[in-house]
């Protein structure tokens, strides 16, 4: 295993937005995230890198927080930064050589490669605020592959991107599977999740499944997953444990 969650609570300020999550994340896994908009799919990935802590329960990690690469949702990222593509693909490599050693010639090779792999070759000069939607969701993968992490977090890595560049950032994704690495993703596109992730875990305040992609993305969980999000009240202070009834 890569992450076991025993009756996890997650939420803030004492409200809860992820109920009684049970269940492990397989090391070596691929598995999508789905859920409503509000399900709790962010909240889920903060609980899983450690920002937030469970209001109960546990989650337990069999790898270092170290080994745990996280990309956010993009318009979580600060784009006015005055920073270029090079230096900020290099930042992926801080949390194993540390920010202060420099790079040498080994680290600059590394970096290229990163960025070649994801067609930025050309872009290293480019400060980050010129870079298209798409070059910045490929740069941020450059700097996950720089990361070099056991278990990748990718919350909704495909928002606002073209066709080829989803292309080129789902054989990313597969790469890392192949490399034997954990992956979890939260997306919107239920193709997409079909056609490339073996896995899904669909999320509505609490698990609707969780389990291989086809079992769990039937029509009967996707419906229960839309009103159990529209049934959450948001400002309720004691979990609820009750189910809304099927209307
Ligand atoms: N920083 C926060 N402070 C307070 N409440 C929050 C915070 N972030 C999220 N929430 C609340 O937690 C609930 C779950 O939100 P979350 O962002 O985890 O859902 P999501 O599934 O990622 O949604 P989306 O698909 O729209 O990105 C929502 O009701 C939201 O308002």
């Amino acid at each position: 295993m890569t992450l076991t969650f025993r009756d996890v609570t997650l939420g803030y300020d004492r409200h809860p937005a992820v109920h009684h999550l049970s269940g492990n994340l397989r090391r070596g896994s691929l598995t999508a995230l789905v859920g409503p908009n509000g399900a709790g799919k962010s909240t889920f990935f903060r609980g899983i890198v450690g920002f937030l802590q469970p209001l109960s329960g546990k989650i337990e990690r069999m790898v270092d927080r170290r080994d745990i690469a996280y990309l956010p949702q993009v318009t979580e990222i600060d784009r006015s930064f005055p920073v270029n593509v090079f230096d900020f693909a290099a930042a992926g490599l801080w949390s194993k050589i540390g920010a202060l050693r420099g790079i040498d010639a080994a680290s600059r090779t590394q970096i290229e490669t990163a960025l070649d792999a994801l067609g930025l070759l050309g872009f290293e000069r480019k400060p980050i605020g010129t870079l298209s939607g798409g070059q910045m969701q490929r740069l941020l993968f450059s700097r996950l592959i720089l990361q070099d992490a056991h278990l990748i977090v990718l919350d909704e890595p495909f928002n606002a991107i073209d066709e080829r560049t989803t292309a080129d950032l789902v054989a990313r994704i597969h790469a890392w599977h192949d490399e034997g690495r954990t992956v979890i993703a939260a997306l919107h596109d239920l193709s997409l999740v079909r056609a490339h992730f073996p896995e899904t875990l669909l999320l509505a305040r609490r698990t609707i499944a969780w389990g291989p992609t086809e079992t769990s993305l039937t029509e009967a969980n996707l419906a229960a997953a839309r009103r159990m999000s529209e049934a959450f009240d948001d400002h309720a202070d004691a979990c609820a444990h009750t189910t809304p009834s099927a209307a």
